[in-house]
């Protein structure tokens, strides 16, 4: 089963080659930024006739929500247009697309748990074109899992849980925003959903809600963080209204895994035991 990771440089794509190697799964290719560029679509066309990918994970994305807001062309670029790209050179060659998306398509002003069906209304930029970017992929092709997710931490990249690692050694106290709730999700958790979608060789195509099971808020999670790596600093718990940000959070995104769990079998971990693996290894 052959299988080509775009945006493999990012946290999810460097998940991805980790449990990869763990499971022994060699039919499986990594190209660099240059080599897979998801806004070159001749660049996409020739990896495609060199690769011949039955499956593609697209994890390519502009993932700065902040800067967004300030960087709309290059986001939705990236976000919207990339996808249709990857999309239409899954569709002219066969291949089944695997896409990951947000709980930022969701406004979240309703204290509801979310299921798939539920409305879409992204509240700021970068929600706005994940959103396209689904709508892009379902109008041109029928082979696709779109995994919508959240929270996404690891020991790659940059996260929350590396933020306040970082934080807390520099400071003395923090301010954390209390009255966001989410679900935070563990990235090697979600990369090993993923090769269990491929594995299944399940044709149940659409759109599936995948995070850490269990709810928190950013201020219990930093807490959580602090407490599991033995990090001693104070935490304060601060309302969105006195922590301001260039873009618009969802004050409630936790998403419904019924679905994901139902049509694949997957069992997912409890975010606190995931965080702990994960602690283990930044520590
Ligand atoms: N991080 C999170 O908290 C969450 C992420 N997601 C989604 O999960 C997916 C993976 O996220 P994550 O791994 O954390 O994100 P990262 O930002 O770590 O990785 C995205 C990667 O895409 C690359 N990229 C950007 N533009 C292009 C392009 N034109 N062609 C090829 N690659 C490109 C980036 O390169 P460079 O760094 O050089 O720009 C980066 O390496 C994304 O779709 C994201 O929207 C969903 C929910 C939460
Ligand atoms: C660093 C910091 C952040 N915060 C808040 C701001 C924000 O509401 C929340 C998380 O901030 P971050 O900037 O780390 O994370 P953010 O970029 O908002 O994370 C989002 O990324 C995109 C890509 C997604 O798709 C989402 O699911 C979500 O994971 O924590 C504090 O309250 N105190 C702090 O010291």
């Amino acid at each position: 089963m052959k299988i080509l990771v775009l945006g493999a440089s990012g946290q999810l794509g460097n998940c991805l080659r980790k449990v990869a190697e763990e499971n022994g799964n060699q039919d499986i290719s990594f190209p660099s930024e240059q080599e897979g560029n998801i806004l070159d679509l001749n660049l996409l066309d020739l990896l495609f006739i060199k690769e011949k990918p039955e499956f593609v994970i697209n994890c390519a994305a502009y993932t700065a929500v902040d800067k967004a807001e300030d960087d709309i062309e290059i986001c939705r670029k990236v976000n919207r247009d990339g996808a249709e790209n990857i999309a239409k050179a899954c569709l002219l060659y066969d291949a089944t697309l695997i896409h990951v998306s947000t709980d930022f398509v969701f406004g979240g002003n309703v204290p509801k748990i979310l299921s798939e069906t539920d409305p879409a209304k992204p509240e700021n930029v970068y929600g706005l074109t994940k959103l396209e970017g689904e709508a892009a992929i379902s109008n041109v092709l029928e082979k696709y899992f779109i995994l919508r997710t959240s929270w996404l931490y690891s020991e790659y990249g940059n996260n929350f849980v590396k933020t306040m690692l970082r934080l807390g050694n520099e400071r003395e106290q923090l301010g954390v925003i209390v009255d966001q709730t989410g679900s935070p999700t563990y990235a090697v958790d979600l990369a090993q959903a993923i090769f269990d979608i491929i594995g299944s060789g399940s044709n149940a195509y659409g759109i599936y809600h995948y995070s850490n099971e269990g709810v928190t808020s950013w201020f219990d999670f930093a807490k959580s963080i602090f407490d599991l790596s033995n990090t001693i600093v104070k935490v304060n718990p601060v309302k969105t209204s006195e922590y301001v940000t260039r873009a618009v959070r969802p004050a409630y995104s936790v998403m419904d895994k019924n679905k994901i769990k139902s049509t694949f079998g997957i069992q997912i971990p409890y975010w606190r035991e995931s965080l702990e693996a994960c602690i283990k290894k930044l520590i």
